[in-house]
């Protein structure tokens, strides 16, 4: 948790944290949520690839225990800069990114099944990379994990329908009526703010993800 005190600058914010489903959009929605607001944007799978290399790779050398600790390590530096934060869709695993989340905002990012299909098309998430159908790998992932999301959410979006900029702006909104510091910060250039954007989101670089 950061505070007025802060190092970063006069006062840090809370940050606004995108936990979710892979596909349900925490990258893309979250590059736009912080330009919106004016804040800093970073993508915890970015992170990790920047300093770690592939996720898939990852999984495949050192396995699933090993990321989400590094994920852990990611999400907590992440969060302790405050502005947007995109998470990776299994990170509220880790049971102590649960409880550094609750000192923040988390929005969860939902989609129907019916609709992810078209955004999980590529080969860089290891855990559909199974003999299994992909969206049927999603579906049984997205139930297990589902009271999580929910447990660690204080609000829910909706992605299956609409135009992005649509869920950027509901999110915007609720962020701005739960912490008046982002209705401030809002108002202020991305660059005074001390904006940086990591968001060369590894998982799906080959896909547009263009505005609909
Ligand atoms: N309405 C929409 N909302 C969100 N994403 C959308 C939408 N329409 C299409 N997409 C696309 O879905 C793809 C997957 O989204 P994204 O990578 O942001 O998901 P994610 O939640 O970050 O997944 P992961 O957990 O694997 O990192 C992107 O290419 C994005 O552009
Ligand atoms: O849902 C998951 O477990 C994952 C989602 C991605 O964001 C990556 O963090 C990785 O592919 C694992
Ligand atoms: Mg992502």
């Amino acid at each position: 948790m950061t505070s007025p005190t802060d190092a970063e600058g006069p006062r840090a914010l809370r940050a606004v944290v995108l936990v979710g489903p892979m596909g349900a959009g925490k990258s893309s929605i979250g590059r736009r949520l912080a330009k919106t607001l004016g804040v800093t944007f970073r993508d915890t799978d970015s992170l990790i690839v920047r300093e770690h290399g592939p996720i898939t790779e990852i999984f495949a050398e050192h396995g699933e225990p090993h990321f989400r600790d590094l994920e852990h390590r990611a999400v907590l530096e992440a969060i302790a800069h405050g502005g947007v934060v995109a998470l990776g869709g299994g990170a509220p695993l880790h049971p102590g990114t649960r409880d550094a989340l609750r000192a923040h905002h988390v929005a969860l990012l939902t989609v129907d099944a019916e609709v992810v299909a078209a955004r999980i098309r590529n080969q860089k998430r290891p855990l559909l990379n199974t003999d299994d159908d992909p969206v049927d790998a999603w579906i049984r992932i997205r139930d297990a994990r589902d009271p999580i999301y929910r447990d660690v959410a204080d609000a829910t979006f909706d992605t299956s329908h609409g135009p992005l900029s649509d869920v950027v702006k509901a999110i915007a909104e609720w962020v701005r009526t739960e912490d008046p510091d982002y209705a401030a910060a809002s108002a202020a250039p991305a660059e005074q703010t001390g904006a940086e954007d990591t968001d060369d989101d590894p998982q799906d670089e080959k896909e547009s993800d263009d505005e609909r």
